[in-house]
């Protein structure tokens, strides 16, 4: 049957896209990554900044997704510390995939091979980059994305999941009939995409160790990534 986007889930795509457009990390920070200093302490610093900077982004980010702020206030918190590994995973996904002048994608890919991380956690990370290029996704699919990583019920210490669950599938009908409509000749690409999602669970399980790894050789974080990754 003919799919069609109505005028509400027109205009929740344009509130969503629109402020997952204009929360983006500032340039200077941004510009930071092209100082000439390579070492791995400088690059696990500078990355560190991006990260903390990141968190503010995707924290302004949410306030914006209609519904956000009407969820218990602690439920909030518990989807932001939740998600923000997965979404910051899909934003750098989107960076790297931009290939502008504004992502650096080379000065960021090679500091980010050379922080500390180790090996056996590069190669998956570089895997889904290139999985989430491979999709071309628009950029409301980009923002609806994050948004239904953000809107995961069963995160740790969600107390009223069925509230979550209720806006989560709001966001995932809206994406649903966009893929079909964007991608008419591939009827699967709802399900890609939903399949990244899983791929972005295991990141974040490889994360945890990344950071405990890099705690081992007595990398410092900044307070605010401390509080949202529960470390030191
Ligand atoms: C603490 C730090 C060393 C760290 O721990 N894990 C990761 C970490 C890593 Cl190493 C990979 C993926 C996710 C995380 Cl949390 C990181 C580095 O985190 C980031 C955070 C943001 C990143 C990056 C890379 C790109 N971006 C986004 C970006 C860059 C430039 C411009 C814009 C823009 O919006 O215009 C956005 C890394």
């Amino acid at each position: 049957e003919k799919v069609e986007i109505t005028k509400e889930q027109q205009a929740l795509m344009k509130i969503i896209t629109d402020a997952y457009n204009r929360h983006q990390i500032p340039q200077d920070v941004a510009k930071k990554l092209l100082q000439d200093q390579y070492s791995a302490e400088e690059n696990f610093l500078l990355l560190t900044e991006m990260a903390t900077s990141q968190v503010q982004v995707l924290v302004e980010f949410t306030k914006n997704i209609p519904g956000f702020l009407s969820l218990d206030r602690e439920d909030q918190i518990a989807l932001l510390k939740g998600s923000a590994v997965e979404a910051m995973f899909l934003r750098s996904a989107q960076v790297f995939n931009r290939k502008t002048p504004s992502g650096h994608t080379e000065v960021l890919e090679e500091r980010i091979r050379k922080s500390g991380i180790s090996e056996e956690f590069i190669t998956p990370m570089f895997n889904f980059y290139k999985s989430i290029g491979e999709l071309h996704m628009v950029q409301e699919e980009q923002a609806l994305l994050t948004t239904v990583t953000i809107l995961t019920p069963d995160r740790p210490y969600v107390k009223d999941q069925q509230a979550v669950e209720r806006l989560q599938e709001t966001i995932l009908d809206v994406l649903r009939k966009l893929c079909v409509l964007q991608h008419p000749q591939e009827p699967q690409y709802f399900a890609r995409l939903l399949g990244r999602l899983t791929e972005l669970r295991t990141l974040s399980h490889y994360h945890t160790e990344m950071l405990a790894s890099w705690r081992m050789n007595d990398h410092k974080f900044t307070p605010l990534l401390c509080e949202i990754w529960d470390v030191q």
